[in-house]
């Protein structure tokens, strides 16, 4: 895991190696200090040897100072190098995330993607700032003052035999606790991000209905399951603290006791004993660190295996190994084929057989929740089947390189957005290419010229994000020219027209019959009005294909269609008598 995550250090690999160098040098002058000091005291102060005191302090002065350099050195490499990693990190794993099928997306959620996204990567951040530097300097301090601990008096520094395992201990018995606890913190932010993303993007649906104060209990609630786990995850960790503080003055009393007992027996010289103290506050120092070093660890590492997971995360839907890089025509054939969402147990699509002709306009009607647009998904490969075969050009879709099978087939989402920029710059969403004469050639096919060119900035004008200054209509109209820009073989039009006028959607029809013949167009819709001019309809109930002919045949032949074309007149009738 860490191996396919340290992938992304990359470029930053020599910043990251420099700073334990420095801090190795910073180590091992600082832990060398307390030594001369202990010299300084026994060979200097007791006997009055000014020259000595003079030479050794300017000795202890060089060293300070290269020791502080590496220090201020270390500090400034280990931030460019984890600041850097983490860049690389994000990259990495949105680069990733745009290869995942809408089957991917729904595996993790966009909740969790973007917690992965921010805080996950944060973490890992700041624990590989530490990593570099304190993972480094913390075993190395504590190397160097037990050596030099055993240096001064090895007797003494048996000590430690006992402080640091006690300490270890401790420490992984809290880790072991601790991690689990950290996983759930962060699925529980996962949660929380839910709750504000709908929010913020269903503001207006909020404000209508007056779910403000709804809305505010759910966050204090997602908030709250956070707030639980998390004190109680720290709350573990805090214990670290008394028990450090325990191992730790228990040392200094036994250095203290043992040791002025032996300096008044003549044993042990009194800068012997300093220097020993100073080596064991540097030994508990390090083990502080180091306990830090684990308690970061523990919450990154939590964070670390989520982002693993995405990384290593093997998308559904994959280029197959010699793909297909031409599609023929606009042909489309669903060969018995059944469907089912991931941990889904409902079959949503069971033994489709339809055959549509390159250029034909075929409408897609059924009540809602009977598979429309799972059917039409399965085109440009949003999701694939479980079972039979659909074809596009007359080859298995699955044979097609992903990027040449989308080119041709268009697909306006039901739910679709515009970006923050110009008009123009979302409609070359479509083609990147395109002129400004094909841009208006596109949005007069989708009935939209009219409306941008009335607008004081036309085609320059400014779209706010999601498309919130434009209407609905005007915003399917806008999402129709862009699918259009891409010259598809394949149009498919998901219920993008429900907010449209009935007479532009009439419009929007008839330039399609007449400017595109040859494009194959699937219409799904709600209203009848938009498919009754399609060559031939098909009629979806639960899943399956019920009819599939000319709007004439099926008002004679078919009791479902008849069923929602009356009820639509009626609803009509109805609408028009009030
Ligand atoms: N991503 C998904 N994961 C799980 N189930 C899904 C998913 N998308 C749709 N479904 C379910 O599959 C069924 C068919 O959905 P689909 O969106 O294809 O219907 P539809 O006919 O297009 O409906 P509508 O007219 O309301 O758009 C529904 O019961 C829906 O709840």
């Amino acid at each position: 895991m860490l191996k396919r995550i340290g992938h992304s250090v990359r470029e930053y690999k020599k910043y990251a190696l420099l700073s334990p160098i420095l801090v190795a040098i910073e180590t091992f002058i600082e832990t060398f200090i307390p030594f001369l000091m202990s010299k300084m005291i026994d060979k200097g102060i007791v006997p009055g040897n000014l020259a000595y005191i003079e030479k050794l302090g300017a000795f202890m002065l060089v060293g300070t100072l290269i020791s502080l350099a590496g220090g201020a050195g270390a500090s400034w490499y280990s931030s460019k190098a984890s600041a850097g990693f983490a860049k690389n990190l994000r990259h990495d794993l949105y680069h990733h995330i745009q290869d995942f099928s809408f089957e991917d997306v729904d595996h993790f959620s966009t909740s969790s993607i973007v917690v992965r996204l921010t805080t996950d990567i944060m973490n890992i951040q700041q624990a590989f700032q530490m990593l570099i530097r304190m993972a480094a300097r913390a075993p190395l301090m504590l190397i160097f003052s037990i050596t030099m601990a055993f240096t001064v008096d090895a007797q003494m520094a048996m000590v430690f035999v006992v402080s640091v395992p006690a300490m270890v201990i401790g420490l992984t018995v809290i880790i072991a606790i601790g991690r689990p606890l950290f996983k759930k913190v962060y699925q529980r932010y996962d949660g929380l991000n839910q709750v504000v993303r709908e929010n913020l993007r269903g503001i207006r649906v909020v404000k209508t209905y007056n779910r403000a104060e709804t809305e505010d209990k759910k966050a204090a609630q997602a908030s709250s399951r956070i707030y639980e786990v998390f004190s109680k995850a720290e709350r573990i960790l805090q214990l670290n603290s008394p028990i450090m503080q325990f191992v730790m003055y228990g040392t200094l009393l036994f250095l203290a006791w043992f040791g002025a007992r032996r300096i008044v027996d003549g044993t042990m010289q009194t800068g012997q004993l300093v220097s020993l103290i100073a080596y064991a506050m540097s030994v508990l120092m390090s083990l502080n660190m180091l306990s830090n070093v684990f308690n970061q660890m523990t919450i990154s590492l939590a964070s670390a295996q989520r982002i693993n997971e995405v990384l290593t995360y093997e998308s559904t839907l994959i280029n197959p190994k010699n793909p297909v890089t031409e599609v023929k025509d606009g042909d489309i054939e669903f060969d018995n084929v059944d469907f089912a969402y991931e941990d889904d147990q409902v079959t949503r699509l069971e033994g489709i057989n339809l055959h549509i002709k390159p250029g034909e306009t075929i409408g897609v009607i059924g009540e809602t929740g009977s598979g429309k647009s799972t059917l039409v998904q399965l085109i440009p490969r949003l999701y694939d089947v479980n079972q039979g075969v659909v074809k596009v050009g007359g080859q298995d879709v699955r044979n097609y390189d992903i990027k040449t099978l989308r080119d041709n087939v268009s697909m306006v989402l039901q739910q679709n957005v515009l970006f923050s920029g110009t008009i123009a710059d979302n409609l070359r969403w479509g083609d990147e290419e395109a002129t400004d004469e094909q841009l208006v050639q596109a949005a007069k096919l989708a009935q939209a010229d009219a409306f941008v060119q009335s607008l004081p900035d036309g085609y320059n004008t400014h779209i706010e994000q999601g498309g919130s200054n434009v209407s609905g209509g005007q915003k399917q109209r806008l999402t129709i020219a862009r699918a259009l820009l891409k010259k598809p073989k394949i149009l498919i039009l998901d219920d993008s027209t429900s907010a449209v006028d009935t007479h532009t959607d009439s419009l929007i029809q008839k330039a399609f019959r007449d400017e595109l013949p040859e494009m194959t167009k699937l219409i799904i819709a709600q209203r009848i009005s938009s498919v009754q001019g399609a060559d031939r309809i098909v009629v979806i109930d639960q899943g399956k294909i019920e009819a599939v002919d000319t709007h004439d045949e099926l008002m004679k032949s078919d009791e479902l269609y008849q069923d929602i074309y009356n009820s639509q007149i009626k609803g009509g009738e109805a609408h028009a008598k009030n």
